[in-house]
Parts: C-alpha cells; structure tokens; sequence
C-alpha cells in the first residue's frame, strides 16, 4: 500500500509502500528503504512520525535487510506513532561524530554522568538492551529496559559455553628481504598486509553512536607497516589496510619498517621520527600522557613526545617500544575487569545504538550467542558485545584477557577470544616465552614492581584505567620488557575521588579491576616460574 506523508516543514513528500522503513528526518523527508539509500532516524521533530526518535542519526538502508527492517517498520509506521511518542529510550543505527570527537566529548561530559547515572546494574542494561525492539513497541510504557525480563531469563543472558578452539590467523608475513626487490628511488615499496583477525574485518554498517571510527576502520592485528610520518605528502585513507613506507635504506633500520599492533583499531599508527610512533590523537589519551609526566609510573609508559601533526591530521608521538628489540615477542593483555566506561553504559541506556558489525563479530564466535531478538535484529548493543567478550574471555574470571600475540617467526595470533580459564592462558604464556622460563622470571620481577609502582602512583589512585593494556616484550637474547599502553578510555575521577582498583565493580564505583587483574596475572606466572 502507498502512504505519503509531508513532514511538519513541508520539505518535499516521498512514497512510501507497505515495506518502507519510515523513519523520519530532522529535515522532515521520509525516506523508504526501498528507495532511499540512507535511512535517517531523527530526533527533535515533533511531526507526525514520532518526537523523540532518535538524534539525527542515519544508516545504511540498503543494506539494512530482512527482519530488522521489518522490526524497525513495525515501530515506525505512522499508525504506531503513538508508541514513537511515548517510548521512553530512542533506538538508533548509524554514525555519528568520529569516535575522538565523541570520546573528547564524553570526558567533557562525566562530570554530568552521575547525576544522569540510574540505579540499574549493568547487567541489567545490556540485557534489556536485547529487548529495546519489543520495548520500543510497548507503546505507553515508561519501561525499564528489563521490563520483559522473566526471572532467569536466560534467552537474554545467555553466554555461550567456553570451548577453545585452535589458534587461527596468523601474520601474513613479516617484512622479508625480497620485500627490498622493487624499491625504486627513495625507498618505497608496498608493504605487508596486517593480519585481520575474522573479526577484524567486521563490515561497520551500523555504529554505535558513541564508540564508533570514522569510515571503514576496524581492528588492525597482526604485523603492519607504517606510512612514514614525512612520506611524500600523498595522503591515504586511514583505513587502507596496506600502507607505505619512505625511509633511507638502512639496514639497522629494517625492522622499523616491520612493526606489530596486536590489538586496536586499524590505521591508528604512523611511523615517526626514529624511535618513536604515531599515535591517532585521543584528546583523552593526550591528557593521560600529560599527567603522567612525573608520576611514579612514568618509567612504565612508552615516553610521550608531545602532539605533532601529519597530513592534516594530529597525532600523540611516543616512543616505539619495539625499537630495541630484534624479532621480538609481543604480547597485549587488556587489563581490567570490565572493557567500557561507566560513561557508556549510561548513554547505551539513554540512547540504545544497534551495532551490526558486533552482531556479525559475535556470530562468528559463535552462531547461538545471541538472543532471538538480536538474531531478528541482526544487531546487538556495544555494551551487550563488550560484556560477552568479557565474559567469553577471562575478563570477568581473571580481571585481564590476552588480545594478541606475536611470535619471533612473524606469525600472530589475535584469537583468544575464548581463552578463558587459567590453565588456557598458562597454555599461551607458556607457548609465548617457548617454555623459557627465564623469560617469566623477568616477566614476574617487572610485573611486582608495576604492582608497587602502581601503589605509588598518584594517577593510577585517581584515575579510572578502562582498555589499558600490559604489552609483554621479550627477544630470544632474554631481554624482557613490560609496558603499561593504551590510556584511550582511562578517565580521571572527580576531584577527591579515588579507586583502589581490587574491589569489585558496581555500577557507580567505577572500579575498574585493574589489580585485582593483576595479582591474578602475577600468581599465574609465579606458577610458572616455578613449574
Ligand atoms: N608505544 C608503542 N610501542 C610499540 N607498540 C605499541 C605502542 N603502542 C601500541 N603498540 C601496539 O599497538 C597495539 C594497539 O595499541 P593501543 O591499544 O594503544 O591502540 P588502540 O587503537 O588505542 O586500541 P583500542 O582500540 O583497543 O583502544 C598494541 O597491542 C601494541 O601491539
Ligand atoms: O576486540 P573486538 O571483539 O573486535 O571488539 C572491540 C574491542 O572491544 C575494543 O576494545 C572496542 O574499542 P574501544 O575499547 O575503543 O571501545 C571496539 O569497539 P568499537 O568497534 O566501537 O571501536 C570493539 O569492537
């Protein structure tokens, strides 16, 4: 059946049949899916089609297909407005501002977080989260987002059984002398590609508003190559798994050329001056670094060199840890209890955002982790994905999880998704240090004195430390490093605040685990140090 309808401005009328998505727009044109390329969910309009909606948010609607665009017709269509009217959480698909911007803002903001903060658990968000679809539609209710959860509900709560499964990926190669063969001129030469775990290279169709890169930018893992910071002026998307490089043939230089990001997001890095690494400019992280300065813990942290700009753009130049190092090991353990801000658990309560991307991620984990409703949304919410990871992994049994490791042959792998119980990360340190046991020795002497230094340190007191990770170095002359990096989502406390790092979370404490991870970090290779 067609329907048109004229938004409250009166800007232009679009037809609409019975299989049209209508959303709505801040503009006032309704878009059918059909139709339209992009789908726009909008926010402050007070026309016939729902106040409230959303805030201006849009997505893919041409690839926003089958059930979810059903569900999400069933909500707006213009005789359910009244439902759109009265909800009380707003459903949205699509991308806002760039993630820096929205972090930038979000710190700006946590000052606001407690007053907005409700009394629910977080799991009770995320689970009810699943639900928003069948909220939303509940028309008048003033729901909590758990509304519908049946004690022991498990269709929402369910959490897939821990299996391991055998290591996967792989680097595609390091940087091998035949790679020097078509260099011409200044050296420049394509370089290898990194290795994109499955997961790695998830489709970004419907971000969450709040934690979302800009454009296609998914997880880079694996051994990459940095585009030299002073590189010919070419400018390349962020996102371009194959980068370039344009450095002085010098061999001692080699193996700058060949650098490794076990976790994160793709493009984050730039090669810099010698020594050193560039690193996207997170506002955040940049105070981190910042404050930092003249803390006990400083010696810990790659040495931060201050904020420099390439190719338009603004980076955090630290020292590259690998520099010493000659074929090294690597290994990045997230440390922490919990992966998200408090902050975000506060706005995927106000404004739910359906995330595709970590609804595929999650099938390909494993096909019955989500609920009925997510499978017939074909999304789920990052806070919901984020708390499955962690408790897929040992995130909630231990306080830290492994994201990747590199071996001295290049190989890596950034599958341990599932590793969970203590004997399963025993089983990859133990293969990470190839059984040498002198290596956990050193491993188990810095990791006692970050314990101390962290008591010390100022900072550490004052600052909640979400997606911090501990990045173990070591090569085969027994040299071993350890590194506190990735202060993106570490976020000061309001003045007089402190954390002590070892008591459980709850929603309002903003403990983040951190020790209480690391003791059990240091219990496990004591144990091995002494096998
Ligand atoms: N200073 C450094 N020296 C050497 N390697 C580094 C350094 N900083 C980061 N890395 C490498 O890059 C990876 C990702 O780093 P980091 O966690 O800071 O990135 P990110 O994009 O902020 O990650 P996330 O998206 O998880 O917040 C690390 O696992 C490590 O392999
Ligand atoms: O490791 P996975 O399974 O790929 O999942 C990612 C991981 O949890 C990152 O820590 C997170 O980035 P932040 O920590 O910066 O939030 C990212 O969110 P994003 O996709 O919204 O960036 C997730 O997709």
């Amino acid at each position: 059946m067609q329907q048109s309808f004229e938004s409250a401005e009166g800007v232009p009328r679009a037809q609409l049949d019975s299989e049209s998505v209508v959303l709505g727009a801040t503009a006032g044109a309704f878009h059918g899916s059909e139709e339209h390329e992009r789908i726009r969910i909008f926010g402050d309009t007070t026309d016939e089609l729902g106040s409230e909606i959303g805030s201006g948010t849009e997505f893919d609607g041409s690839k926003a297909s089958g059930v979810s665009v059903v569900q999400l017709k069933s909500l707006f269509e213009p005789n359910k407005s009244e439902s759109c009217h009265r909800r009380s959480h707003q459903i949205s698909l699509g991308k806002q501002m760039p993630k820096e911007r929205r972090r930038a803002r979000d710190v700006g903001q946590s000052g606001l977080a407690k007053d907005r903060r409700s009394n629910r658990k977080s799991s009770e968000i995320c689970n009810g989260i699943a639900l928003m679809t069948d909220q939303v539609i509940s028309a008048g209710s003033e729901s909590t987002l758990n509304s519908k959860e049946e004690p022991g509900d498990t269709r929402l709560r369910r959490v897939p059984q821990v299996t391991i499964t055998p290591e996967g990926g792989g680097c595609p190669r390091e940087m091998q002398e035949e790679d020097w063969n078509d260099v011409t001129g200044p050296l420049r030469r394509k370089l290898s590609n990194s290795s994109l775990s499955s997961t790695g290279s998830s489709t970004v169709l419907e971000e969450s508003e709040d934690d979302v890169l800009s454009d296609n930018e998914n997880k880079s893992k694996g051994i990459i190559t940095l585009e030299h910071a002073e590189d010919t002026g070419t400018v390349r998307p962020w996102w371009k798994l194959k980068t370039f490089v344009n450095w002085p043939f010098v061999p001692s230089q080699r193996r700058r050329l060949s650098w490794v990001q076990l976790a994160g997001h793709k493009g984050s890095f730039k090669a810099g001056e010698e020594g050193t690494i560039l690193k996207k400019l997170s506002e955040n992280e940049k105070l981190c670094f910042e404050r930092l300065r003249g803390d006990a813990l400083q010696p810990f942290v790659p040495g931060y060199l201050g904020v420099v700009e390439r190719d338009g753009e603004r980076f955090l130049q630290l020292t590259d840890l690998l520099g010493s190092f000659d074929g090294p090991s690597v290994m990045d353990c997230k440390m922490g209890v919990r992966t998200y801000l408090e902050e975000e658990l506060v706005r995927a309560r106000e404004r739910p955002k359906l995330r595709k991307d970590m609804y595929d991620k999650m099938l390909e984990v494993d096909s019955q982790a989500p609920t009925p409703e997510e499978h017939q949304l074909r999304a789920v919410t990052k806070p919901r994905y984020m708390q499955w990871r962690e408790t897929l992994s040992s995130t909630h049994t231990l306080g830290f999880r492994i994201e990747g490791v590199k071996r001295p042959d290049g190989t890596c792998s950034t599958d341990f998704k599932k590793t969970r119980s203590k004997e399963e990360v025993i089983q990859v340190f133990t293969d990470f240090v190839a059984g040498n046991r002198n290596i956990i020795k050193i491993y188990l002497k810095k990791l006692e004195e970050i314990r101390k230094t962290l008591e010390a340190s100022e900072f550490f007191k004052k600052h909640e430390v979400i997606g911090s990770s501990l990045l173990f170095i070591h090569d085969q002359t027994e040299k071993a490093e350890m590194w506190l990096i990735d202060f993106g989502k570490t976020t000061a406390l309001p003045e007089g605040q402190t954390l002590n790092h070892l008591v459980p979370w709850q929603e309002g404490n903003r403990e983040d685990g951190y020790l209480w991870g690391l003791d059990n970090l240091l219990q496990l290779l004591s144990s091995l140090a002494k096998e």
